[in-house]
């Protein structure tokens, strides 16, 4: 007998391009964002003080991937007419707070022997460290800050977009662009960071179809081999990546879990068959998640409708969730949250596709009311709620769902 795994080249030529890691060399489907950041770049060339940069735009709409394109042709372009510049970039994931994003960028800026603790050190002595390290550069720099919502206070920015003004950076000439998916953001930031941050803004709008569709086939013509996808299977990644948000992100991950799905089933071609599997097994995923991340009093209303649903008495009305949900709360000497917080956790499930409601008239006295089902199936929410019924106690109704019929957990 060979090996057990076998190499296996039928239908990708490059899988490794469908990660999320793989930088493209060309960006298809953003002409109009393109042609503004541009026009917002272009003083660099022309030796000119940047703009600062505001870039914003839900998740997976090409932000980074276009920032990261026109930085590089931008480096070409000022090697090519002998133009001084540099950029760094910092992204802010785990920077919660000005100061660490401080440290970070002296980081950034510094060889790793000659790179400072991450706390201990007076805040002025940290700026003192990061305008240093700013002029010993020359010509241009631009700091690029992805993800800059999650730094909570605005003192860095502040003091970074103002260093020129305040005298702080001599012979340099400071760009900022900052990167956002938040879109409370901007209206966050104090008056004065705001107009000094946002001197250009650029919005990013979710894709269409047609973009999504030129984004699938340029990454599909890189990983896979000619033929090995059937005609319906990029409109269709594309149509449901629309929907999901028009994210390109999520629409080439779809790709890669339907070409995995072929290759699992020793399939020629890639079907469009193997997209919607792919998909059902995506949402699932994704709903899986956000049940885990809700809070505990969110968790305890969705496991109240779910017991309904396993007695099969769903549609099941607020009133009636609200019971159980106290029931509930009870069992785990938790004070339950008032009745009408827990109709607004039920409205949050449909806005996140967990549940579905549907109003319905009382009849004669003309009032309505409003029924809750789950949209996931019992055994998905029972796997992702399990923490919550360990602590709880399984309802009687849903004791089958639990591993080994529940023997482990208290009864309720
Ligand atoms: N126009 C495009 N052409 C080619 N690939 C793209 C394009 N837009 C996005 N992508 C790809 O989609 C993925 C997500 O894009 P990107 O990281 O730029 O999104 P983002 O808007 O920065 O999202 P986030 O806010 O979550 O960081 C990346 O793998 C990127 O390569």
């Amino acid at each position: 007998m060979g090996p057990r795994f076998q190499p296996d080249d039928t239908l990708y030529k490059r899988r490794n391009t469908l990660k999320v890691e793989y930088v493209p060399d060309e960006i298809v489907g953003r002409d109009n964002e393109i042609e503004e950041y541009e026009a917002a770049l272009q003083p660099v060339i022309n030796g000119e003080y940047p703009d600062n940069i505001f870039i914003y735009g839900k998740t997976g709409v090409g932000k980074t991937a276009v920032t990261n394109f026109l930085l590089n042709e931008l480096q070409e372009s000022a090697d090519h007419f002998d133009v001084n510049l540099s950029f760094i970039t910092v992204n802010c994931d785990g920077l919660s707070t000005s100061y660490q994003a401080a440290i970070s960028l002296v980081n950034r800026l510094r060889e790793p022997e000659h790179h400072i603790a991450e706390t201990g050190h007076p805040q002025s002595k940290v700026y003192r460290l990061l305008w240093d390290e700013l002029n010993k550069l020359e010509g241009t720099v631009i700091v690029v800050l992805d993800e800059v919502d999650h730094i909570t206070d605005d003192t860095f920015l502040y003091q970074i977009t103002r260093a020129d003004n305040n005298g702080y950076i001599d012979g340099i000439q400071l760009g900022i662009i900052g990167i956002s998916n938040d879109s409370t953001f901007r209206e966050r930031l104090d008056a004065k960071v705001q107009s000094s941050l946002c001197e250009t803004e650029i919005s990013f709008p979710p894709y269409g179809t047609e973009e999504l569709q030129k984004v699938l086939e340029q990454r599909a013509e890189i990983a896979f081999h000619t033929n090995a996808l059937d005609d319906g299977v990029i409109p269709l990644c594309a149509a449901l990546g629309r929907q999901d948000g028009g994210d390109a992100r999520r629409a080439i991950t779809l790709l890669r879990k339907a070409g995995d799905l072929a290759r699992t089933e020793n399939a020629n071609v890639v079907t469009t068959t193997h997209v919607e599997r792919a998909q059902e097994r995506l949402e699932a995923q994704q709903s899986m998640d956000i049940m885990r991340d809700l809070t505990e009093h969110e968790q305890l209303t969705l496991y109240a409708l779910t017991t309904l649903a396993a007695e099969d008495a769903t549609p099941a009305r607020s009133r009636v969730v609200y019971q159980r949900y106290k029931q509930l709360c009870e069992a785990q000497n938790r004070e339950p949250r008032t009745a009408r917080r827990m109709r607004s956790f039920l409205s949050d499930f449909e806005i996140l596709n967990l549940t579905h409601s549907q109003i319905e008239h009382r009849g004669q006295d003309g009032g309505t009311y409003r029924e809750h089902e789950l949209t996931r199936n019992i055994p998905t929410v029972i796997d992702a709620l399990q923490t919550v019924i360990a602590e709880t106690g399984a309802h009687s109704s849903v004791v089958e769902y639990l591993p080994d019929s529940g023997e482990e957990f208290a009864r309720i």
